[in-house]
């Protein structure tokens, strides 16, 4: 299977970054820089789902949001995949787990907005993924608050970093996590829907 899928290098410490991409924007670009610095990373790779299993209406055609996501990041260190479309994986949980099969040694840390963190523990094996890999979280703005209190930031207090040791997060083992405070944007995907600025041709049902 490893046909098109990215070289990584044992020992190597990568972030994932998860999302629709329904467009991409700058917020992303923003996030996966500050990951880059904050959790001392070598590369982050986004992953570009088929589609969000919570969410009903499918997203624009894959295609469509790959080339928009190169366009909107066209750093070096984030490469853009389609890793869960050539795995057949949907939930994030065995996203990781075949990650991990296939990148012996790699380090990876699992990235997100504030906003899943806050609705994780509805995601499918949501346990599974604190104890599978080290998670990184991005702010985002209004959410400092629900974020804090999230279920999974209660279930999961003991393995909180704090935010001046993130340096240390992608060696260290799992269950670890680490909420990063910084300047936020305010981008999001459903903005740009709404303002009718990304259209894609196809989109799913
Ligand atoms: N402005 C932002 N600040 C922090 N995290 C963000 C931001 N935008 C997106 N993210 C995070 O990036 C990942 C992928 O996001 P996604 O593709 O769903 O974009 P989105 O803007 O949240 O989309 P939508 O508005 O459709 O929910 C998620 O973990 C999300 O929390
Ligand atoms: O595994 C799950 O149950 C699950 C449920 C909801 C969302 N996710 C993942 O969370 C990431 C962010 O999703 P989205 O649609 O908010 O960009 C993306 O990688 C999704 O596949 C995963």
């Amino acid at each position: 299977m490893s046909q098109n899928f990215p070289i990584a290098r044992p020992g190597m410490r990568i972030g994932l970054l998860g999302g629709s991409f329904d467009p991409a924007h700058a917020g992303h670009a923003h996030i996966s820089r500050i990951a880059l610095r904050r959790f001392a990373l070598d590369e982050v790779w986004w992953l570009v789902s088929p589609g969000n299993p919570l969410k009903p209406q499918g997203p624009a055609a894959l295609a469509d949001r790959m080339a928009r996501a190169r366009e909107v990041m066209p750093d070096p260190r984030v490469k853009i995949t389609d890793l869960e479309q050539r795995l057949g994986t949907h939930f994030t949980a065995d996203t990781l787990n075949a990650l991990q099969s296939h990148y012996r040694g790699v380090n990876f840390v699992w990235l997100m907005g504030a906003d899943n963190l806050i609705q994780i523990d509805r995601w499918d094996h949501w346990r599974d993924i604190f104890q599978r890999m080290p998670v990184g979280v991005l702010a985002r703005p209004g959410l400092l608050m629900r974020a804090r209190y999230s279920k999974a930031a209660r279930v999961f207090a003991n393995a909180k970093l704090p935010g001046w040791r993130s340096r240390e997060l992608a060696g260290s083992g799992a269950p670890q996590w680490c909420f990063i405070n910084m300047p936020m944007s305010a981008e999001s995907s459903t903005r740009i829907r709404a303002a009718g600025e990304w259209k894609s041709p196809a989109r799913g049902a």
